[in-house]
């Protein structure tokens, strides 16, 4: 019998899990491998809740002796630490509680360093302050700065910074002239000591309607966690220059491979590596036959009617859109979105809605769009070449896509895809490459997560 405790709440233990969830189905005797499982926060309970049978999770922080009675009780074989890279302190402790019980600790690194899981939680990693300058020069909102005051010239490239970055500094003499200097104003700084509790940062974050919050990758010490915390409550996306060092440990795959060649166990035989688990993750929980799900995706050979399935229905031509005028009914958090979106792109955007986002007036504001606050009329629509069709009223967005059929104009149906001549994809930029990413419609979430995926890889890979 080989017992193991994992303690998970990253991408990496969840992927674990799921193959040694799948070695416990195939299981035809007793006394193989039991397998108990412990997650420490809501967000890991989240990530484990599908398609885990036959293992015990534990949700809940534990202390150092819990953990210690939990595995002289248990006698685990192997106890495996997956947890967050920065969770350092519950690191510790599991290794100390695995010396006192006798287990033996096994901990998984991250190949890369990181990180889907985080990529997931909205943080984007940068090896200098130049690159996160470029990034947010390309990508539209405020920004939150909690780096200090001695890098903060490598922001001052960045278009409107006087207005779109807040910079929290000590509050001394000095450092205020040298913000000054810089070209901030009073309004734009705040002038605190740390340390800052997540809930101060969140504060802070929605208090100047901040999309971004940037920091260094400063460990513990530096508060990083309390601000990760807060970027994840917040929705904001945590920007993170450096890299923290290199711990030592296994590699997923040769954690896998260990606990196959060790307790005799195949449990690498059901191991995808976990960016292609992402990507596939939702269909397969949806789907519950993960046996017959992994066995498909293994196969390599396909069927003409599974060929005839994968044919995708939309093409992603590049449309030139520079000069053209993209009329947006709607300004909620859709039609938001994709307006900050549209920003990063040479056209004239106008908007008709009565009840604006915040950072769509801000837009106005700044001149990088019209705003018409208003109910909307057929004629909003007369000069527009694209129409982008996002009220929260289906009939209205019914009567705006007639309209469009009317007069030629091709629509995007935010409600209704069967309506869109063309759909709104997941789109990235960087160093002048364009990616648009689509699901063929079917499935949002996964155009999501596709879209993060690759903008992690062409962040840490595309120079
Ligand atoms: C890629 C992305 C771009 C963007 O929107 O910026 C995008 N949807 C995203 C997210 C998302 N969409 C939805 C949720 C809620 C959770 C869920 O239901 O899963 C989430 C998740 C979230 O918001 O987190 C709900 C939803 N979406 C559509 C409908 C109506 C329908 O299906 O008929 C409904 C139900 C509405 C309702 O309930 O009334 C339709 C469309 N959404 C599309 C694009 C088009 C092509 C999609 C594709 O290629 O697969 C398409 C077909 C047409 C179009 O609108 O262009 C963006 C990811 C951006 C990113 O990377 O963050
Ligand atoms: N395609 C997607 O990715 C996706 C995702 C989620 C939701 N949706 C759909 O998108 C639509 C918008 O959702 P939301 O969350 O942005 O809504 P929201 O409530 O945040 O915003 C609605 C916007 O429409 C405006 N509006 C309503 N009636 C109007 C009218 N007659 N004239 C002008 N403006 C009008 C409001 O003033 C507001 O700006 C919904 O139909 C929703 O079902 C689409």
């Amino acid at each position: 019998m080989t017992k193991l405790l994992v303690f998970a709440g990253t991408t990496e233990g969840r992927t674990l899990l799921e193959a040694l969830s799948r070695q416990l189905s195939r299981q035809t005797y007793e006394n193989g491998l039991s397998v108990f499982a412990c997650v420490a926060t809501e967000y890991g309970k989240e990530l484990l809740q599908d398609g885990l049978d036959g293992i015990h999770i534990h949700a809940g922080r534990l202390t150092q002796s819990e953990m210690t009675a939990l595995m002289k009780e248990h006698c685990f074989d192997f106890v495996i630490d997956t947890t967050h890279p920065y969770a350092r302190v519950v690191s510790e402790s599991i290794r100390m509680a695995c010396a006192e019980s006798g287990c033996k600790y096994l901990r998984v690194v991250r190949a890369e360093g990181r990180t889907l899981e985080m990529e997931r939680q909205n943080c984007l990693f940068f090896h200098s302050h130049e690159t996160a300058a470029n990034y947010l020069d390309e990508n539209p909102g405020k920004v939150l700065m909690t780096i200090g005051s001695k890098e903060l010239h490598h922001y001052t490239n960045i278009q409107d910074y006087q207005h779109r970055l807040f910079p929290r500094v000590l509050p001394m003499n000095g450092v205020l002239e040298s913000c000054t200097a810089l070209g901030f104003a009073g309004r734009q700084l705040i002038l605190m000591q740390g340390p800052f509790t997540a809930e101060m940062n969140a504060a802070m974050i929605r208090q100047i309607n901040a999309r971004y919050l940037v920091t260094k990758d400063s460990g513990e010490a530096g508060g990083f966690n309390e601000k990760y915390e807060a970027a994840v409550e917040t929705g904001a996306q945590l920007l993170v220059i450096g890299r923290a060092e290199a711990e030592e440990g296994l590699s997923l795959k040769d954690l896998v491979e260990f606990l196959d060649e060790t307790c005799g166990l195949t449990v690498g035989d059901a191991f995808m590596p976990y960016s292609t688990q992402l990507l596939e993750a939702s269909d397969e929980t949806q789907q519950g036959d993960t046996e017959n799900a992994v066995a498909e995706k293994q196969n390599e050979r396909r069927t003409p009617e599974q060929q005839k399935q994968d044919t995708g229905s939309w093409f992603p031509f590049f449309t030139k859109i520079s000069g053209k005028s993209i009329t947006v009914v709607g300004a909620g958090k859709i039609a938001g979105r994709r307006i900050k979106t549209l920003m990063n792109f040479d056209c004239n955007v106008t908007v008709i809605a009565e009840e604006a986002h915040p950072e769509v007036i801000q837009l106005e504001e700044d001149h990088r769009l019209t705003l018409r606050r208003k109910c909307w009329e057929t004629e909003d629509i007369s000069s527009a070449d694209y129409v982008l069709a996002a009220t929260n009223d289906s009939s209205i967005n019914h009567e705006i896509y007639l309209e469009c059929k009317n007069r030629g104009i091709p629509v995007n149906v935010a409600d209704d895809k069967d309506k869109s001549d063309f759909y709104f994809p997941g789109i990235i930029r960087k160093n002048g490459v364009t990616v648009g990413v689509t699901a063929d419609g079917k499935d949002h979430g996964l155009a999501k997560r596709a879209t993060r995926v690759i903008a992690q890889c062409l962040e840490t890979h595309l120079e």
